[in-house]
C-alpha cells in the first residue's frame, strides 16, 4: 500500500469550509493606553445627533476647532461627506461599479439604510477612538436603537463614558426656516421621500450626555458648552489654550 501523497495528506488536512476557524481577532503590540498616553487625552466619540439643518455640523466644527486650539487630536466625521464616498448612495457607485453592486451597496435615507449608515460609521468612529483620537460624528441619525448599538460597541470596546451623545436640540420651524440645501422645502413639495422631521421620524435622545438648547445661542458657545463637559468629565486631559 502507498503511503498518501503529500498533496492528498495537504488535501485530507485542508479545514473544510465549515471547520474553517472563526475570523480571527489579532492583538495589537502597541494598546490603546500607549496611544492615549502618547496623546495625553482619552479616545471617545462625540455623537452629535438633530434633525437637517439644528447646526450639527456648524457646532462640531467649532467644537474641532476649539479642541485643536488646545492641542487635542480630534477627528470630525459628518453625514453628508460619508455619504460622499464610504456611505454613497446608489446613484454615486452605479457608474463605478455598475447597477448590481450599486443597489446592493448604496445608502439611501430609507430606515434600514439608514441603520446600514449608522452601523458603518459606528465602526468607523470605534477605530479611531481606539487610536485614542476625540472622534467627532455629525449624523442626523434619527433612530434611538441605531445610537444605542453604536453607544454599546464603543463602551463594550472602551468604557463607560466613551460615547457622548450631544441631542442638537433646535425646534422644526426653526430648522425648516433656515433650510440652507433648500431640502425643506423640497419635501414638503414631495420631491425628497424619507425626510426627516418631515415624512421620516426623529426618535429625541431620552437621556443624552449633553442637551443643547440652541436658541439664541452661537455655535461657538455651544461648542465650548462641550468643551466645558469634556474637561469635567476628564476627557481632556490636557490643559492650556483658550477654549
Ligand atoms: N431624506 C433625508 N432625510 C434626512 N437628511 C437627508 C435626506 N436626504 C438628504 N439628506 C441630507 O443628508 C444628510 C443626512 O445624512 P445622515 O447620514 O446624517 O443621515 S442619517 O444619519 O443616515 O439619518 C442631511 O445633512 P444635514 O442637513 O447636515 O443633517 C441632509 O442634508
Ligand atoms: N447656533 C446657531 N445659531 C444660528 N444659526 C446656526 C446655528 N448653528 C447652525 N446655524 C446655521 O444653520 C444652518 C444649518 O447648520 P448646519 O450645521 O449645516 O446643520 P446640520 O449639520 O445639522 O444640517 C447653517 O446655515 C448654519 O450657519
Amino acid at each position: 500500500m502507498h503511503p498518501p501523497s503529500k498533496l492528498l495528506v495537504s488535501l485530507m488536512n485542508e479545514p473544510s469550509s465549515n471547520q474553517r476557524p472563526e475570523v480571527v481577532w489579532h492583538e495589537q503590540s502597541v494598546s490603546r493606553a500607549d496611544r492615549e498616553r502618547q496623546l495625553a487625552q482619552r479616545g471617545c466619540v462625540i455623537w452629535f445627533t438633530g434633525l437637517s439643518g439644528c447646526g450639527k455640523s456648524t457646532i462640531a466644527n467649532a467644537l474641532d476647532h476649539k479642541l485643536s486650539q488646545l492641542g487635542a487630536v480630534t477627528s470630525l466625521l459628518d453625514g453628508d461627506n460619508i455619504r460622499h464616498h464610504l456611505c454613497a448612495g446608489p446613484d454615486r457607485l452605479a457608474s463605478e461599479h455598475g447597477e448590481t453592486f450599486a443597489n446592493r451597496f448604496g445608502l439611501g435615507f430609507g430606515a434600514i439604510d439608514r441603520e446600514e449608515n449608522i452601523r458603518r460609521i459606528g465602526a468607523v468612529a470605534e477605530l479611531f477612538a481606539s487610536t485614542g483620537i476625540i472622534t467627532l460624528t455629525a449624523f442626523v441619525s434619527p433612530y434611538a436603537r441605531d445610537r444605542q448599538r453604536v453607544r454599546q460597541l464603543i463602551e463594550s470596546v472602551g468604557r463607560p463614558g466613551d460615547f457622548v451623545e450631544v441631542f442638537v436640540d433646535t425646534p422644526l420651524e426653526t430648522c425648516e426656516q433656515r433650510d440652507p440645501k433648500g431640502l425643506y422645502k423640497k419635501a414638503r413639495a414631495g420631491e425628497i421621500q424619507n425626510f426627516t422631521g418631515i415624512s421620516d421620524p426623529y426618535e429625541a435622545p431620552a437621556a443624552p450626555e449633553i442637551h443643547l438648547q440652541t436658541a439664541d445661542k452661537s455655535p461657538e458657545a455651544l461648542a465650548i458648552e462641550i468643551v466645558q463637559y469634556l474637561k469635567d468629565q476628564g476627557l481632556l486631559i490636557r490643559e492650556g489654550g483658550e477654549a
